[in-house]
């Protein structure tokens, strides 16, 4: 892991929360960067992340 050439590892996160929470918002804002609307979700949300942001650019998120 972390050589040169060597696949990326893998992550699976699970986000859990109350109804309402922020949990879709949060979602798009780290794989868009973008504050968008949102409508309560039915079942689950699904997406996939190719790279984890740099630890600097999450210092100091701003969602709003
Ligand atoms: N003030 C404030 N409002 C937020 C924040 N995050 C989300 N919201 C608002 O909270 C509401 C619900 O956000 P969602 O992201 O849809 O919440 P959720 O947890 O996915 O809701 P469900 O899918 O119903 O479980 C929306 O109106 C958001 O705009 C936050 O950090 N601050
Ligand atoms: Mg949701």
């Amino acid at each position: 892991m972390g050589l040169r050439g060597s696949k990326q590892p893998e992550a699976h996160v699970l986000l859990l929360g109350l109804d309402n929470a922020g949990k879709s918002t949060l979602l798009y804002k780290l794989k868009h960067n973008a504050c968008v609307s949102t409508v309560p979700t039915i079942g689950f949300n699904v997406e996939m992340f190719e790279q984890v942001s740099k630890r600097d650019d999450m210092a100091t998120p701003k969602l709003f």
